[in-house]
């Protein structure tokens, strides 16, 4: 299928897929920041870029109700993610942000929010590399805005914006299918309250199983079973750098987290991002780590239940306790948080314990991307050390 926009980008095209001679790393050269483009792209007459700062909580509810209202929804229309506000404040000020890549575009006349897109800074390592990007997302266009050709538009400004910054190099991930995933992931999902997945129709009782004997089934103990399980805490980040770090080298695409980075991305912050460490009873020493974010859906339409409360596996590394354990306990403090359901993709090391904790396949895909930089191979998604928001 043509894409119109997609193949005028720096970004693996399909039919270069063969083509074993094209070198990995940068496709297309930096430019002197002189000759990139000083002044936004332009707009359709009515509307206008702003910039928005997420610190403003007024700026901040109206990104908020715009994504509520208009992002992401799962093939069958029964979801739509809904970040909340202090999940978008953590995942938008990271070490090192900058605000004018937090990107909006309003109604001139109503100055309606109707269009988003942002960027992060990252620094990623692929294969031996360090590579500085940004990592794009809440790309988003307001329901009543859609195939207008906008999102190109939306893509190229952020885009101009980060070469502005001298980055030339980006990583995203998308349901769809654009030019060129460097892996395809797939979502498992673990039942934490069967009962509600099953009346709001993600889930059918399985043939010759009760309710009961489905409650049975994805019953959890009610308390994690590691010794010496408990919540990070900021006095664990250098240890917890270090075991992820070391962990982190062995994948082919994976970021490149300093104390600061974990200090952010990793410390537990209330509804949303949670964290735990195996502290060894002898000897105090932190052995391994799990973690995962809180990432709410409205359920569309349904007499009863709104918001689905979805926890999603973020990073996890295991060093003396078995990673099936360690992400058990995962899933049972998950529960006492009175999640209805963790989610994983199957990353990392992940694929060698879904099956074995009663994760379930999910039907949608999550595709990887990079902007700006070839790789020889399709990845495999174990290869993958990165878990985009
Ligand atoms: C060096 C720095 C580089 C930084 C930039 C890096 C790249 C960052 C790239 C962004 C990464 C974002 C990651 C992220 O946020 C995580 S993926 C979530 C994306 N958001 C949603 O799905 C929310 C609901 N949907 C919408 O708001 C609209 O449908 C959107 C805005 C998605 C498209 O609006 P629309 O009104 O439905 O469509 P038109 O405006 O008419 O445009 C059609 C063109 O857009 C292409 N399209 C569609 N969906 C896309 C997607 N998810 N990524 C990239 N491209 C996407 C499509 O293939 C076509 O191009 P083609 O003709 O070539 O095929
Ligand atoms: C019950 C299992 O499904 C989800 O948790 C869920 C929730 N909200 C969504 C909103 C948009 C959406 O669009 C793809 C999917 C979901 C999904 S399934 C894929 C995410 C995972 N795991």
């Amino acid at each position: 299928q043509r894409h119109k926009f997609w193949e005028t980008q720096p970004v693996g095209q399909f039919k270069d897929l063969r083509d074993a001679s094209l070198s990995e790393g940068p496709i297309e050269p930096p430019t002197p920041i002189s000759e990139v483009k000083q002044e936004p792209y332009n707009l359709p007459n009515l509307y206008e870029w702003v910039t928005c700062d997420l610190s403003s909580a007024d700026t901040c509810a109206e990104v908020y109700n715009l994504l509520s209202n208009n992002y992401v929804e799962d093939d069958e229309n029964m979801f739509r993610f809904n970040y909340s506000k202090e999940f978008l404040q953590w995942a938008l000020h990271p070490p090192g942000y900058y605000k004018t890549w937090h990107i909006g575009v309003r109604v001139k006349s109503s100055k309606k929010l109707v269009a988003f897109i942002t960027g992060i800074p990252a620094r990623m390592r692929v294969r031996s590399e360090i590579v500085s990007m940004a990592e794009v997302n809440f790309l988003c266009v307001h329901k009543k805005l859609r195939s207008k050709r906008l999102a190109p538009v939306m893509i190229k400004e952020v885009t101009r914006r980060v070469h502005l910054e001298n980055i030339w190099q980006a990583a995203y991930t998308a349901g769809v299918v654009l030019p060129t995933p460097i892996t395809s992931c797939q979502y498992w999902h673990r039942s934490l309250n069967p009962k509600k997945l099953i009346d709001v129709g993600f889930s059918r009782l399985g043939p010759r199983m009760t309710m009961s004997r489905t409650l049975k089934l994805y019953k959890l103990p009610d308390s994690p079973v590691t010794p010496g399980f408990r919540k990070m805490e900021l006095r664990d980040v250098p240890a917890v750098t270090r075991l992820l770090r070391a962990y982190l080298l062995q994948f082919v695409v994976a970021p490149d987290f300093d104390e600061l980075d974990v200090e952010h991305w990793i410390l537990p912050k209330e509804e949303v991002v949670d964290s735990y460490v195996v502290e060894s009873p002898e000897d105090h020493e932190i052995t391994d780590f799990c973690s995962f974010y809180t990432l709410p859906s409205s359920i569309l339409g349904h007499p009863t239940h709104s918001i689905l409360k979805a926890a999603y596996s973020y990073y996890n590394v295991a060093t003396k306790t078995p990673l099936v354990q360690l992400m058990n306990d995962a899933l049972i403090a998950a529960k006492q948080k009175d999640f209805d359901v963790f989610n994983a993709l199957d990353v990392m090391h992940n694929e060698t314990f879904l099956k074995e904790l009663k994760y379930g396949p999910g039907d949608g895909k999550l595709h990887y991307y990079l902007y700006n930089y070839r790789l020889k191979q399709i990845l495999r998604p174990s290869e993958l050390g990165l878990v985009l928001l």
